[in-house]
């Protein structure tokens, strides 16, 4: 846990100039390279915000887990569909006006664009992970399809999101504990911000610590 760190969402989470001119997102997407944390930090996020989650992974067609579990990297058309129906997932909580997390690497541009619609309430939870960094978590990972050889492919398609995207930067190093609560603070100042407008993500996100029973 953070112990006696002060966390604020300055040093770990960064919003882009997009999403803070956007106000809170209603939908959250854990994005970046695989074993960098979405599915860990998403199961979390969900939990405190008190919202369904879904596991992008588990929308893939088999085919898709038979090739990355062979070892051998996605190209875009087989992510296409993949993307479409996470895409679709996004647009029913959206056209329902209901909060949600989903996990996907959304490693490019496009990608993004065919998940969010380019909907303003989309944001995209950036864990940004070294190489490094991420490698030694793949390779201590013993309980999941992907294999660590995939980590060069990973990081060669990435293309990082921009500032003209919505999108909340994380830094993926952090813990699991740090990494919630300065996501949750962003949350919360872009709530303060809009002026605690309708409803959307934050409200009773509060850190653990400081969490009712
Ligand atoms: N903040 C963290 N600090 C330390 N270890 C972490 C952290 N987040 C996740 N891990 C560990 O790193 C490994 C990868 O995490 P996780 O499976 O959540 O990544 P992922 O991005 O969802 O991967 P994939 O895209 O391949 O499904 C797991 O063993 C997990 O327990
Ligand atoms: O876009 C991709 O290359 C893949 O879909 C992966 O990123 C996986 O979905 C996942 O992250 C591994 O578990």
């Amino acid at each position: 846990m953070s112990g006696n760190t002060t966390i604020t969402a300055g040093t770990l989470a960064r919003p882009s100039s997009v999403l803070k001119r956007a106000g809170v997102p209603r939908v959250l997407v854990v994005m970046g390279v695989s074993g960098c944390g979405k599915s860990t930090f998403a199961r979390m996020l969900s939990e405190r915000l008190g919202c369904p989650l879904v596991e992008g992974d588990d929308l893939h067609p088999a085919t898709n887990i038979a090739k990355m579990a062979s070892g051998t990297p996605l190209t875009d058309v087989d992510r296409q569909p993949w993307l479409e129906q996470i895409g679709q997932q996004v647009a029913q909580w959206i056209g329902a006006r209901q909060q949600g997390v989903v996990t996907c690497s959304s490693l490019k541009h496009a990608y993004r664009t065919t998940i969010s619609g380019r909907h303003e309430q989309v944001c995209f939870v950036y864990l940004k992970g070294s190489r490094d960094g991420v490698g030694a978590r793949l390779r201590e990972r013993t309980d999941h399809f992907m294999p660590a050889s995939m980590l060069d492919s990973q990081f060669a398609t990435l293309e990082e999101p921009r500032d003209d995207e919505v999108v909340l930067e994380l830094d993926a190093s952090a813990t699991c504990e740090d990494l919630l609560d300065a996501a949750c603070a962003a949350l919360r100042a872009l709530e303060k911000e809009a002026g605690g407008d309708e409803a959307t993500v934050v409200v009773d996100c509060v850190p653990a610590d400081r969490a009712p029973g």
